[in-house]
Parts: structure tokens; C-alpha cells; sequence
């Protein structure tokens, strides 16, 4: 049977754009569907406006700390709109270098939604066209919990279409969206309060990391509900009214409500089953090993097979499935050693195993080395701003299992950090290792 196209993608994030350029690059005829802006979550409701942000937030900081390095002290205006007019600007940028990107790679680009009619056809619109081989990579959507009211809560998405800064912000969920967006929220001059249903924020992240960051969070005056979560929420004349359960058992009166309680894969109303495509117990698109779904010819990366929502995994994803399904290079990802980092300040970052992951796995053969010190950037001021270094060794071996760090640059250096981490670096070699003088990063080769 002749096709449309040797491969169709569903969804231009960084999954579908990366492996839609990988295929093109092959010599195959490729066309991804994006009903939205072209570079997914990422782009236009992620990783770069929320970055944007956050430097933003740091000129607040860096304001507050100048007159100690001679400054004179200056008052000095945070203009929002003006700021996100700018951010938008930027973001429309970048989706016009990925349109030119695709252009020049050959691959067409079809702004609509794409639904399956079968397992070879989609609706675009009305339209019928016909692959070999489709991919989906449709990303994830905010999870909504069942909460009486929540739907006067707001997720991260209208957080970047704020008309103005809110004065008051109750945060739900204290993971990585909750955690960055309470730390430069709180930046900008709001009172933030985050509801964590675990003990503490960043489950996932090694202990010390977690509290690391929540110390640090606290410091600077954010409000912490751990091992809580919210019954309801109401209107009243003092805005929203939000009422917690658990530890903490209190009502709030907000402006704005942001749920940041996880992302599920975004697989409804896609027509999965008439392509004889079936999801998993969580309800992400089941893969097998190299990424192929329950029907031969359709894959899935991404977010949407919810293994490691970041985006170099879904790029990796994409760029894997590409060579291996149209160049014939075999590859599959590996999970472990992937680092991530929490863009609030303090800066969090991790790679490997958390110490506690590593004592399930080798036991008593497990060594840390952790290290809490205040940077020389705070010396010079009151600000008693701590900063946490750690190494998990597996003494039987030697070999270095897993790194993290709350502090300055904590996601460029276990950037750097997790080359060599994933290479097997032992401690001894890590310590004959020279640093640079005078760094943070320089306190991870003299660790004992
Ligand atoms: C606030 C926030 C901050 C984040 N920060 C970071 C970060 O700092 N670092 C990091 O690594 N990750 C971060 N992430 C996660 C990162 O954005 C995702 O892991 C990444 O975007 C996933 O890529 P993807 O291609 O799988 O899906 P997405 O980027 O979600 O792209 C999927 C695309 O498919 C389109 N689509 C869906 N259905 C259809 C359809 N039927 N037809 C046509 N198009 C369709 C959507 O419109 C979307 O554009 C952040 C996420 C959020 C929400
Ligand atoms: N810097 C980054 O790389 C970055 C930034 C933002 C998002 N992301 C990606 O996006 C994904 C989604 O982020 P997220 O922060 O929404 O999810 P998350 O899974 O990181 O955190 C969700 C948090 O909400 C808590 N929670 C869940 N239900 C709750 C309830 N009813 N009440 C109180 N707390 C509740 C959970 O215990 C958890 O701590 C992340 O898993 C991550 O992969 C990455």
C-alpha cells in the first residue's frame, strides 16, 4: 500500500521534533501535527519561559545583596507585563528558528490536531492522510486533584499569562513545579504558602537535598504545609478560602491557587483505540523497550509514556527511535544516571542514586559524603546561606553511585559532574581529580 508519508508525528514538543528531524535526515518523507505552538510544553509553557522567570527573580536578590558588595542601595521597580511581553517575544522566536529548522530539514509541518482513524490513518482536520509509521508524542496535561472548588485553582500554564503578580499565592504540591514557582514567586514580593502531602517537598530527591532546599525556601519566608493537603476550596470577599487537611489544618485566604500536583499523559480523545493502541495502569501510552506501542508500526516518547517527564528524555527518545527505525542503528536509552535539577533558589540538582537508593540496592557497603557550608558569594553579608554537597559511594567498589547539591550552579555542576558519574568515576580518581579555584564545584573533589 502506498502512504502519505513514511512517518507521521503527533506532536511537535521536543520528543516528535527530534525524531521527526532524525527521520527527515534519512532521507524519508515526515510530517508532524502540532495543534498548539510549535516546541511543546517546553517552549511555550516550560522549561524556558519558567527559566526566564527565574532569572528575573534573581535580580531581586542580587539587588538585596548589592550595597554589601559597595553598591549604593537604589530602589528599583519589577515591571511583570513588561517583563512577560518580553518572555513572549522571545518564545515566539524560538517557534520560528524550530518552523525554519523543520523547513530546512524537509519535514512539514501541519498545524492542527491529529486524531487516528486506524492504524495507518489520521484525521487532520477533517482530512484523511496515511503513514507507515506513527509516532505520538503528545506530552502530558496538568492532574487536577478532586478537590471541592479546584476549579478556581490555576495550573502553571496560566502562570505564564498572569496579568499581574498576584499578592497572595497558595501553591498545591511542592515537586518541582511547586518548588520553583514558590521560590520566584516569593522573589517577586508574594506571600507564598505550599501544601505538600508528604513530609517533605521533591519526593524523589535524596533526603538531604529535600531538606536542603525546603530550609532554604523557608528562610526566606515561604510557608510550609507538609504532610497536608486541601479539602476545599470556596470564594469569599477576601478572595479564595482554602482549607487544609492533615498536619497543618488551617484557612487561607489566597488571591491565586496554583495545583501543581503532577502531569498525566495527555491520551484522551486521541481515537487510541481504534489504532488498537493500549495505555498502561497509569494510563501512559505502554511501550516496550524500544519504544514501540501494542501495534507494530505506532511508537511513543515523550512525556506521554510517563517514564522521565524532562525534556532531553524525550528528545533522546525521539532521536533513538529514529536512528533505530529508519537508519537501523540500535539504540536504547539508559534511565539511570539521568540528572535533573530544581531551578528555585537555593538550586537543587541530583544524579544517580539518592542515598537511600543506593542502602536499598548495596546495603551497608554504602559511604556518604555530605558537606554543608556557606558560599564565600554570602560571606560578605548576613545572609547565613547554606549550601549542600554530596557524594554516594559504594565503598565495596569505590565507584561514585550518585551526586546532589543544594546551592549556586547546583544543575551546571552535576551537569558536568554526571559525565563522569555515569562513566563509573571512582572516589579516589574524583579526588585526584584538580579543581578550580576558588568554586563550589571545586568542594566535590575533596569530599571526606
Ligand atoms: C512548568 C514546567 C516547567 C518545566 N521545566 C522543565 C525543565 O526545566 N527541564 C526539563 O527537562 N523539563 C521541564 N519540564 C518538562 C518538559 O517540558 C517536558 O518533559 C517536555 O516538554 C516533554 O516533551 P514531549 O515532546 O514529550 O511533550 P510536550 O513538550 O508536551 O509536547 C507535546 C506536543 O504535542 C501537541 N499535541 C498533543 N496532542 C496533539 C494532537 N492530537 N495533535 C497535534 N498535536 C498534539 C501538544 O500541543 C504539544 O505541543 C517542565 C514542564 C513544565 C510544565
Ligand atoms: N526543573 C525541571 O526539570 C522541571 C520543572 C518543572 C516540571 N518538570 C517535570 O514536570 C513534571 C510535573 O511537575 P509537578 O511539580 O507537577 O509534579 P511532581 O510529581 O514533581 O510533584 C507533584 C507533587 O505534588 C504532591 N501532591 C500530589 N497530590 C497532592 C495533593 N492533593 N495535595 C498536596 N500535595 C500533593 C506530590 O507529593 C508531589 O510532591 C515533573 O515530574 C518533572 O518531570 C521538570
Amino acid at each position: 500500500m502506498a502512504f502519505d508519508y513514511d512517518l507521521f508525528v503527533i506532536g511537535a514538543g521536543p520528543g516528535g521534533l527530534a525524531a521527526a528531524k532524525g527521520a527527515a535526515s534519512y532521507g524519508v518523507r515526515v510530517a508532524v501535527a502540532e495543534q498548539e505552538n510549535i516546541g511543546g510544553t517546553c517552549v511555550n509553557r516550560g522549561c524556558i519561559p519558567k527559566k526566564l522567570i527565574v532569572y528575573a527573580g534573581d535580580f531581586a536578590k542580587d539587588n538585596q545583596m548589592a550595597h554589601y558588595y559597595g553598591w549604593s542601595e537604589c530602589q528599583r521597580y519589577f515591571d511583570w507585563t513588561l517583563f512577560m511581553k518580553s518572555v513572549h517575544q522571545h518564545l515566539e522566536h524560538i517557534n520560528h528558528s524550530y518552523y525554519q529548522q523543520l523547513q530546512t530539514a524537509g519535514v512539514e509541518l501541519i498545524r492542527e490536531r491529529a486524531i487516528f482513524v486506524d492504524a495507518h490513518t489520521l484525521d487532520v482536520n477533517g482530512r484523511k492522510v496515511t503513514a507507515d509509521k506513527i509516532l505520538i508524542a503528545v506530552g502530558c496535561l496538568p492532574a487536577k486533584p478532586k478537590i471541592p472548588g479546584i476549579e478556581y485553582a490555576i495550573t502553571s500554564r496560566e502562570m505564564f499569562h498572569l496579568p499581574y503578580l498576584p499578592k497572595r499565592l497558595v501553591i498545591i504540591g511542592g515537586g518541582y513545579i511547586g518548588t520553583e514557582f514558590s521560590s520566584v514567586m516569593h522573589a517577586f514580593g508574594c506571600e507564598v504558602t505550599a501544601i505538600e502531602k508528604d513530609a517533605m517537598i521533591l519526593s524523589g530527591f535524596d533526603d538531604d537535598i529535600r531538606s536542603g532546599v525546603q530550609q532554604g525556601l523557608s528562610k526566606r519566608g515561604i510557608r510550609f504545609f507538609t504532610n497536608s493537603t486541601v479539602r476545599e476550596i470556596t470564594l469569599s470577599d477576601d478572595g479564595l478560602l482554602l482549607t487544609t487537611t492533615g498536619e497543618f489544618q488551617e484557612t487561607i485566604a489566597t488571591d491565586t491557587i496554583l495545583i501543581a500536583t503532577g502531569y498525566t499523559p495527555n491520551t484522551k480523545n486521541l481515537g487510541l483505540e481504534k489504532a488498537k493502541v493500549e495505555l498502561d495502569k497509569q494510563g501512559a501510552i505502554a511501550v516496550d523497550a524500544y519504544n514501540r506501542t501494542t501495534q507494530e508500526n505506532i511508537f511513543a516518547v515523550g512525556d506521554c509514556i510517563n517514564r522521565v517527564q524532562l525534556t532531553p528524555v524525550a528528545k533522546a527518545e525521539g532521536i533513538a527511535f529514529a536512528h533505530r527505525v529508519f537508519g537501523n542503528k540500535p539504540q536504547q536509552i539508559e534511565y539511570d544516571y539521568i540528572p535533573s535539577a530544581v531551578f528555585s533558589r537555593p538550586e537543587a540538582a541530583g544524579v544517580g542514586m539518592t542515598e537511600a537508593k543506593a542502602r536499598e540496592k548495596f546495603g551497608e557497603s554504602v559511604k556518604s559524603y555530605c558537606h554543608h557550608f556557606r558560599p564565600l558569594l554570602y560571606q560578605l553579608t548576613e545572609d547565613n546561606e547554606q549550601a549542600t554537597i554530596k557524594l554516594v559511594v559504594n565503598n565495596d567498589s569505590q565507584q561514585v553511585v550518585g551526586a546532589h547539591m543544594v546551592g549556586e550552579h547546583a544543575a551546571d555542576i552535576i551537569q558536568s559532574l554526571g559525565v563522569a558519574i555515569r562513566q563509573g568515576i571512582t572516589k579516589q580518581k574524583l579526588d585526584e581529580t584538580i579543581g578550580i579555584h576558588p568554586t563550589i564545584a571545586e568542594e566535590f573533589l575533596s569530599l571526606d
